[in-house]
């Protein structure tokens, strides 16, 4: 009997594996109680009473049977009725009791959830994602209730190999894991910045079709060097300063062993570790793991289309952003993962190695001005930008901000510093003397209120005719006579999630140089002459899912091409080199989840 049972279930998951979506059935080992306590498998008032039987459950519910349209349907009313009810509240108020509202039925129903986090992703981002996210991780302490994803501290040192077996599921694809030590643009958070992992992995299950029951959010408590949390008598980590040098580096290694040693090809997404980690980890894991590092790589893809944009909106070839003049204000891991990834784009386009001698396109600076060649312990990663003195007249080490935009007059002035309002009146002003008949403001910091300056003073102060992107949404413009500014959201939300799917479907060694190429190129060329000529250098992120199929797509045609596909489930590597484009596509859509309430069937 049980032997029956163990084959039925191998030839159901089979059956699943080819049918992403049909309603095929779901194997549980739990019955009754623990299956309504688990938002897995849970559907509330919506199990037909013929489940009701086979699990165990009937006597448990109220008998009516609701169904699943009727349960989305009354989700979203009491959602708009906590709108109407809360207009006059201040905006964070706001924010975090939509929060909650989402977050109670996640961790009640995760098919539901996610079923209208997909509807609705153009409303629910905001709030699951950046700008609100922030929020949530600031206020984690008071607003917990039920732990999600892992936690590994320092105090776990030699134990992690075995804790990992803790997670429930048996298969896990995608990790998404912080130390906390750079949450946005709103510094150490510690342990609370647990919340941004849990943010990228909603996004990966909304945007790419990422199983929910096969993502771990992570985080990874080395300490904090945050006086106000450490002070705190209910901040909920380690309340010692952060490890650093070989001891922190030793944690991160331990974790790595341990994650790769029960599944091997997850795929691990590196996200708001601080720059100087940032970098290291990324280069010491990259060859080894198929990992990357979202902050210096996605946002570098989507900086980049959102760069190749800006060029066709100035109705430029292509070829012309060899010539365009950036400015990058902030040299972290965001501003110089862009600038690596604008070199890279550069030296293809002049097929020499002739510009990246000069980077004489590319201005950076940091908090302490325009970076020269006589800056003073200067970051290796930022080095190879810093200008030699007295270049441009009057502009020397540390130059102001006003300054460079003033006597570079840049096409491009891309914030990626944390720090709100940088880009002031002034700078803005300077920006209309820029040499671009159509010149480009991304203010890319998050969250909202770090966003190098708001989208109605960029229109305000830098002329009606620029381009504009920010991080974190901000409302299109009204510019009279019925035009608008348009605002765009150069987020890496357009890029991480089909990497990491197209990594995942191509079963990739690593993920290489040229996998993010094919997708920042793939996301680049989304766009119409149309759209872009109306400034609108990225999609609506209401076709996210549908970007991110083409963006896993490319991933997987590049790992393909470069012989790092080792296949995925029961399509092997040969199969995968085999497909046309078209094939490609459709294979990355089939296996994309969609949150249907499937029929439940009990295994012991
Ligand atoms: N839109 C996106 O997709 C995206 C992606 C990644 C990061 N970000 C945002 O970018 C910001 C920076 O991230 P990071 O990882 O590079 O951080 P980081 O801490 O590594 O770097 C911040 C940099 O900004 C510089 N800086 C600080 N104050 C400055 C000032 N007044 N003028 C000029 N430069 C200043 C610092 O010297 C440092 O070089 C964060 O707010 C983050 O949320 C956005
Ligand atoms: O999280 C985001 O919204 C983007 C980015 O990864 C960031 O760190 O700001
Ligand atoms: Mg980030």
């Amino acid at each position: 009997m049980w032997n029956v049972a163990r084959s039925a279930a191998r030839s159901l998951r089979q059956y699943r594996r080819f049918s992403a979506a049909i309603p095929g059935p779901c194997i549980v080992h739990k019955r009754g109680t623990d299956i309504l306590h688990d938002p897995w498998f849970n559907k509330d008032t919506g199990f037909p009473l013929t489940e009701r039987d086979r699990l165990g459950l009937r006597g448990l519910l109220p008998p009516r049977v609701i169904s699943f349209e009727q349960q989305y349907e009354r989700f979203m009313n009491s959602y708009r009725s906590l709108e109407n009810n809360t207009q006059s509240e201040p905006t964070s108020v706001v924010s975090l009791a939509k929060w909650r509202i989402l977050n109670r039925l996640h961790d009640r129903n995760e098919t539901l959830y996610y079923r209208v986090l997909i509807d609705n992703i153009k409303d629910f981002s905001p709030i699951i994602y950046t700008p609100t996210v922030g929020l949530v991780c600031q206020n984690y302490g008071g607003l917990f209730r039920r732990p999600r994803g892992m936690y590994f501290s320092a105090k776990d040192k030699g134990e992690m190999m075995s804790m990992i077996y803790n997670w429930p599921s048996q298969q896990v694809d995608m990790i998404v894991i912080t130390d906390g030590s750079r949450i946005l643009g709103l510094g150490d958070l510690g342990v609370q910045g647990i919340g941004i992992p849990i943010g990228k992995l909603d996004m990966y299950v909304a945007a790419a079709g990422i199983n929910p029951q096969r993502i771990l959010p992570v985080m990874l408590d080395i300490g904090t060097n945050n006086q106000k949390l450490l002070k705190d008598d209910l901040y909920l980590g380690l309340r010692q300063p952060r490890l650093e040098g070989d001891e922190y580096l030793s944690i991160i290694d331990e974790f790595m062993e341990a994650a790769y040693t029960r599944w091997p090809k997850a795929i691990v997404q590196f996200e708001d570790f601080q720059m100087k980690w940032a970098f290291e980890t990324l280069q010491r894991y990259r060859k080894r793991f198929c990992m990357f590092n979202d902050d210096i790589q996605g946002t570098a893809g989507v900086a980049l289309a959102g760069l190749l944009g800006a060029v066709r909106a100035q109705g430029k070839p292509l070829k012309d952003f060899v010539k365009q003049k950036i400015v990058v204000v902030g040299a972290g891991s965001a501003g110089i993962g862009v600038l690596n990834m604008a070199k890279q784009a550069v030296s293809r386009m002049l097929q020499s190695s002739e510009i990246l001698e000069s980077n004489h396109q590319f201005w950076l600076l940091d908090k302490d001005g325009l970076i020269t060649k006589e800056r003073k312990n200067i970051d290796p990663a930022a080095a190879p930008y810093a200008r030699a003195q007295g270049e441009v007249e009057g502009l020397g080490e540390g130059a102001t901000l006003l300054d460079v935009v003033k006597k570079v007059k840049p096409h491009v002035l891309l914030g990626l510093s944390g720090v709100g309002g940088v880009f002031n009146e002034q700078v803005l002003k300077a920006m209309k003397q820029s040499d671009s008949c159509r010149p480009a403001i991304f203010a890319m910091s998050n969250p909202t209120m770090n966003a190098e300056c708001t989208a109605v003073d960029a229109f305000k102060h830098a002329g009606e005719n620029i381009i504009f992107a920010s991080g974190s949404p901000f409302e299109n413009v009204p510019l009279g006579n019925g035009k608008v500014g348009y605002v765009n959201q150069a987020n890496n939300m357009y890029l991480f999630p089909g990497i990491g799917l197209g990594a995942l479907l191509s079963g990739a060694r690593l993920i290489s140089d040229g996998m993010l190429q094919a997708a920042a190129e793939c996301l680049a060329s989304y766009m119409t002459e149309e759209d872009i000529k109306n400034g609108i250098l990225f999609p609506s992120i209401s076709s996210i899912r549908h970007i991110t199929t083409q963006v896993g797509a490319a991933v997987v045609e590049a790992a393909v091409a470069e012989e790092l596909a080792e296949g995925h489930g029961d399509v092997d590597p040969k199969q995968l080199s085999h497909m046309s484009k078209e094939d490609i596509v459709d294979y990355v859509a089939r296996n994309m989840w969609y949150p249907i309430y499937n029929p439940l069937v009990h295994e012991k």
